[in-house]
């Protein structure tokens, strides 16, 4: 059977870590860090994530900004709220939340944002620092997972890891900080000759793909560690309905050394990365130094 790595603990240790910070910075320099998050429309999933965000961002005692916007708002009106949250001092970190409606150019709103403030690291000039292995803001999802897998190995030198997505948002960036590293990366995705085969080969699996259990623990290499980012909500019992990630867990944990569960793994380490970028925006603003460990 396998340690399971639990998020929501780790990420409850993140956040004190974050908050032990933030008092510091009060007290020392008179400094609140903000974090302004927009959303546009309503989607409700949309609204508790925000929701969640904001109590969070309180909770360590930073400011939190919510701008919620119709549905139908321009991408001209986007563009000049993200100018003003840019200009604003009060404001370290800017989250836009995504999906935007269809009618926005999302990279347009998302590459108008300050890079410095971009705490979702999505900016084209953070991808490209961290491309290129250089400070940058770290997308908050592949941050939190390289939080865990250094928790739990140490050094990941070496290693055979295989990356299952090759989004923007989680795959691409978690395969650049793997080799950062100095782990052996595949990117894996849906064109992938035998899948099952290249995942037998890794000793770190994370799986970013958005299909409910496409991976069965037949697939895991006996010990690997198994990482889940997916969030997918399927029928449940009844008419209610349950999130399962993109790995079977009940199988994969009997093969895994260590295995990240779906809710409370990823998901609030998410979160929790998103207020230490918060701070780590804040530090740099303010020429202090950057606080330990909360960066990759
Ligand atoms: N600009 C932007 N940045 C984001 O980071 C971003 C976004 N847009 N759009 C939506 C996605 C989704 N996302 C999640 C964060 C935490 C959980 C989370 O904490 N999930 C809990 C379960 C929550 C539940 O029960 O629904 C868990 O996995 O345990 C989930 C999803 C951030 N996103
Ligand atoms: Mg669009």
């Amino acid at each position: 059977m396998s340690e399971i790595l639990d998020g929501k603990a780790f990420a409850a240790e993140v956040r004190a870590k974050v908050a032990e910070q933030v008092a510091r910075l009060k007290d020392a320099h008179g400094i609140t860090p903000g974090l302004a998050v927009v959303l546009v429309g309503d989607d409700p999933a949309s609204q508790v994530y925000v929701r969640s965000k904001g109590k969070m961002t309180k909770e360590v005692g930073m400011s939190s900004f919510e701008h919620r916007l119709a549905e139908d708002t321009s991408e001209a009106d986007l563009l000049a709220l993200v100018g003003q949250l840019n200009e604003d001092p009060e404001v370290h970190g800017i989250l836009v939340q995504l999906p935007l409606p269809a009618h926005v150019d999302a990279d347009a709103v998302i590459n108008a944002i300050a890079p410095e403030k971009d705490v979702d690291g999505f900016h084209i000039s953070n991808v490209g620092l961290l491309g290129t292995g250089q400070k940058a803001m770290v997308p908050c999802t592949p941050l939190g997972c390289l939080m865990m897998l250094r928790a739990h190995h140490g050094s990941l030198s070496g290693l055979d890891a295989v990356v299952i997505g090759r989004s923007n948002i989680v795959g691409k960036p978690m395969a650049s900080l793997l080799l950062g590293e100095s782990c052996t990366v595949t990117i894996a995705h849906s064109r992938t000759k035998d899948l099952p085969e290249v995942v037998r080969r890794a000793d770190i699996v994370v799986a970013a793909v958005g299909r409910p259990q496409m991976v069965p623990g037949g697939w895991i290499k006996e010990g690997a560690t198994v990482i889940d980012v997916g969030i997918n909500r399927v029928p449940g019992e009844g008419d209610k309905t349950r999130l399962v990630g993109d790995v079977d867990f009940a199988s994969a944990a009997e093969r895994a050394g260590a295995i990240t569960p779906v809710p409370g793994g990823v998901g609030p380490m998410t979160i929790a990365c998103l207020l230490a970028n918060t701070l780590t925006a804040c530090c740099r603003a303010s020429g202090l130094p950057e606080p330990e460990g909360l960066t990759a």
